[in-house]
């Protein structure tokens, strides 16, 4: 009998995706033993206004992941189920669809970074996750996790909830738009894949300051 799927569920806006994204799977994958890292491209976050179009972030997503270190290539790919359902995205529906997907035994881990750990009472339907999937935080930089259990890896399916430590990057999808904004290429090359800065060039995205 094979042993259950270990599958890491990083769900995010990625508008657009960066190293920061791509440090905190490669860092989930090796530190919970994960055999695959699925990206969910948020379809419609609720929370957030003024976002790209999923179409653009999903195909962003895919680009950076085609240039990450080959260590996460191979245990990655994106996942578009958030594109293909009307509605705002709500995680719990995702994480139900995952479920159903990869059956009872799979041991499912959502990946979120600590701000949005701090943000979960607020999620639609929250008190639902812990059924569907194990909670893995990330310490955020300059946002630390409130204090959770040991880090060692919770048992079954579902249910835990532990943090794990990933290089310490302060950097988000907000401040590289608004240099992007700005005209302050520069600053940004190191932070976002070669890949994903041509296709912001070519579909002219983040030129304006709306997007602050
Ligand atoms: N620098 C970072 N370190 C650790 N986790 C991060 C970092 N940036 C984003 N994350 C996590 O990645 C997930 C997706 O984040 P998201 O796509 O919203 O990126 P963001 O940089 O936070 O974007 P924005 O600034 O637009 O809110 C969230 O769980 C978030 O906590
Ligand atoms: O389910 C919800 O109500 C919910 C509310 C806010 C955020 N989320 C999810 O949290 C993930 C990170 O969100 P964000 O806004 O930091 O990109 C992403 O997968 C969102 O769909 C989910």
């Amino acid at each position: 009998m094979s042993a259950a799927p270990r599958i890491g569920v990083f769900g995010g806006t990625f508008d657009p995706p960066h190293v920061a994204h791509i440090a905190l799977a490669t860092a989930a994958l090796e530190r919970l033993a994960l055999d695959r890292v699925l990206f969910v491209v948020s379809g419609s976050p609720w929370q957030k206004s003024g976002v790209s179009p999923a179409p653009q972030r999903l195909r962003m997503m895919e680009l950076a992941l085609a240039q990450a270190p080959a260590a996460l290539r191979g245990h990655a790919e994106v996942e578009r189920c958030e594109l293909d359902r009307a509605g705002p995205s709500y995680t719990a529906d995702t994480l139900a669809l995952l479920r159903r997907r990869y059956g009872p035994d799979a041991v499912l881990m959502l990946l979120i970074g600590s701000d949005q750990f701090r943000n979960l009472p607020s999620w639609h339907r929250y008190d639902e996750l812990p059924a569907l999937a194990h909670i893995a935080v990330a310490d955020r930089a300059g946002m630390p996790a409130p204090n959770l259990p040991p880090r060692a890896l919770p048992e079954g399916p579902a249910g835990g909830t532990v943090s794990f430590e990933m290089p310490s990057i302060d950097l988000s999808a907000t401040g590289l738009r608004a240099a992007l904004a700005a005209g302050d290429r520069p600053s940004v090359a190191a932070m976002i894949a070669p890949a994903v800065l041509d296709y912001i060039d070519e579909h002219q995205l983040y030129r304006s300051q709306e997007f602050r």
